[in-house]
């Protein structure tokens, strides 16, 4: 795996340090409010379950998957429900948690379908953050790194399914991915 990474843009020890940073101040918003968190599968998940062991509060997880229709309607925002959540959000303060944000569509549908379940808030935290390929007027309540438009792999992330297990944030040799 490793031999595919062209540089490493964010290290093991850079991520622990920010995500405990977004942990103390998820833990001032939500102590006391039985936070309903929402991981969006499948790249979420490594910082779903760092994120919420440091937040150390009393809150609950739910797990979504999503997935774009495809490149003729991703411009259109359309997304498909592969799994949908157990819990109801109705009345409650909902977190989604993603890895990341690029053109913002995924999560503008999630917001909206969540406001519209009658959820009593609903906030997001990403760990990344790419403005460049920004597609919406979304922003994120709270994010760890701003990062340039390149292809990154890691944490999570895939490329092509493989790489979610390193555990550094990796731009994938571009070789890799435009044959
Ligand atoms: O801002 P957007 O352009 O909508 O892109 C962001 C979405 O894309 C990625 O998920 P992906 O569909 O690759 O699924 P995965 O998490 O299972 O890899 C990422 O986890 C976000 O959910
Ligand atoms: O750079 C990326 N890498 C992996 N998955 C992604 N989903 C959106 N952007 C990316």
């Amino acid at each position: 795996m490793h031999q595919d990474i062209e540089e490493i843009l964010i290290t093991k020890e850079e991520i622990q340090e920010r995500v405990k940073k977004l942990a103390d101040e998820l833990r001032e918003e939500y102590t006391n409010l039985q936070p309903l968190c929402i991981c969006v599968l499948k790249g979420a998940v490594p910082f779903m379950a760092d994120l919420t062991r440091a937040m150390d509060i009393s809150l609950e997880m739910d797990f979504m998957a999503v997935s774009s229709y495809g490149a003729s309607t991703q411009s259109s925002g359309v997304v498909r429900i592969i799994k949908d959540l157990e819990a109801s959000v109705e009345g409650r303060h909902v977190l989604i948690v993603e890895d990341i944000i690029d053109s913002g569509l995924t999560l503008s549908y999630l917001i909206d379908l969540l406001k519209a379940r009658n959820a009593k808030s609903v906030k997001v935290v990403t760990l990344l953050d790419k403005p460049e390929r920004r597609k919406t007027n979304l922003s994120p309540d709270y994010f760890g790194f701003s990062i340039p438009n390149k292809f990154i792999v890691g944490y999570g992330m895939d490329y092509a399914e493989k790489y979610r297990n390193l555990p550094y944030i990796g731009v994938l040799k571009e070789e890799l991915y435009r044959s």
